[in-house]
């Protein structure tokens, strides 16, 4: 049985050639995919052949993606956390340069000096060294970044700006373990918005756009930050009201807004520098995120295992040679787990291993039984109230 992988944006080669042609199809174009495989592509409107199985997305944000839907068909969708932080905390060091020196009119001076002045030689020289105190900047050490997100990227931006010579405040009600060990102990952790964005010179944005992050970057909140400071966006647009953001720029209380989402109004306005989507867009983050999306999703089609799933749980079984492995997702309901092996007992068959996890509405288990299974155990497990779809992996 081979599966069919439709990618919707383009995936490095470096991914797509893990895939095994003699179990995998792989285009473009593929009407009942099992699989999609994309980037940046908006699902919202997209309808759910009842042949897809699972959505991989090669990045972090999943905010293109109605995940929620998708778990209530038993579609697991799986992003690859971390694998692309390093390209965007780069990013976000050169955001800081790029406004702390005024980088982005100073380059753009020289450019009019020549192409539209038409200077050369010693004339060049002089009109140099007469307008750059236009552009005099101001240093990093000393100066404060508030870091909100403290997840793969955020704490990677926090370890490096706090190794540049700044002092480095975040915000993250839900830091993970594993990241608040990787967190320099220098940062200090603050415990509102608020107090982060009136101690800080920059802010720089690491959380997902869902619905409690919409509009986090107010107006109330921004008349609250420090006269001349600079708001980082490499998260979402929609974490910031950019229209309240253009008016704290027209009045000078903020000094630049530098982000990844240009807009009509942001990508024309002298303070704003406003990058193409630019983040997760070198080469080596490209590979890692391909790479990282395809092993999981292989290893959930062949083997039915989740690992980084936005919307179940971590669920992985090592295989049990001589068994049948059944994958079943279900609502989160009491005696979902009884009714199953209930089944499994009446068809006669032994349970070799068992796993169930449950995540908000919604569970998943893999079961491994001893021999083979008769066709029709799939449509004695559907039939269970609750059950929401099962496969033979
Ligand atoms: N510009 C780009 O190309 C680019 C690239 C990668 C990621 N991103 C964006 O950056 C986001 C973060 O990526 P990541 O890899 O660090 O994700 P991550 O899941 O590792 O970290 C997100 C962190 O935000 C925290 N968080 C959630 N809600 C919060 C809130 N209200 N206040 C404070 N913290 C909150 C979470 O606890 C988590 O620690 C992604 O969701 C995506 O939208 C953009
Ligand atoms: O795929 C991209 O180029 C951007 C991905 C980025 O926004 C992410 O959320 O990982």
């Amino acid at each position: 049985m081979t599966f069919a992988i439709q990618t919707l944006n383009a995936i490095s080669p470096l991914g797509l050639e893990r895939l095994d042609r003699s179990r995998f199809d792989v285009g473009t174009d593929i009407p009942e995919p099992r699989a999609l495989l994309l980037r940046s592509a908006d699902l919202h409107s997209y309808e759910v052949p009842p042949s897809l199985y699972a959505v991989a997305r090669a990045g972090a944000g999943t905010n293109n993606i109605p995940v929620d839907a998708m778990a209530a068909r038993g579609i697991p969708v799986f992003n690859t956390p971390g694998a692309n932080a390093n390209a965007v905390k780069e990013l976000v060091i050169a955001g800081m340069l790029l406004a702390a020196r005024n980088l982005y009119h100073a380059a753009d001076y020289t450019k009019n000096l020549v192409a539209e002045q038409h200077l050369s030689g010693k004339e060049l020289d002089q009109q140099v060294e007469a307008g750059k105190k236009a552009f005099a900047g101001f240093e990093l050490p000393g100066r404060t970044l508030g870091v909100i997100g403290l997840g793969a990227i955020g704490v990677l931006v926090a370890n490096a700006a706090q190794s540049l010579g700044m002092k480095v405040l975040g915000y993250d009600p839900a830091i993970t373990v594993e990241r608040a060990w990787q967190l320099s102990p220098s940062v200090e952790q603050v415990t509102s918005v608020e107090e982060l964005l009136a101690s800080s010179d920059f802010i720089t944005l690491h959380v997902p756009l869902i619905e409690a992050t919409q509009g986090l970057v107010s107006a109330e909140r921004i008349a609250t930050m420090r006269p001349g400071s600079v708001i980082l966006n490499f998260a979402r647009g929609g974490i910031v009201d950019e229209a309240a953001v253009i008016a704290a720029l027209d009045s000078g209380h903020l000094h630049a807004y530098v982000n990844d989402f240009p807009t009509e109004a942001g990508s024309i306005h002298p303070k704003v520098i406003a990058l193409p989507h630019l983040g997760a867009s070198t080469s080596e983050a490209e590979d890692n995120c391909a790479v990282m999306a395809v092993d999981q999703l292989t290893d959930f089609l062949l083997h039915g295992n989740i690992r980084n799933s936005v919307n179940f749980p971590t669920v992985v079984m090592g295989r049990t040679p001589g068994t049948t492995r059944l994958a079943i997702f279900n609502e989160n309901k009491p005696n979902m787990i009884g009714q199953i092996t209930a089944v499994l007992a009446e068809a006669g068959l032994n349970v070799a291993e068992f796993t169930n996890r449950a995540r908000g509405d919604y569970a998943y288990t893999l079961v491994d039984v001893e021999g083979q299974v008769e066709d029709d155990l799939k449509a004695s497990i559907l039939a269970i109230d609750g059950i929401i779809r099962a496969r033979k992996v």
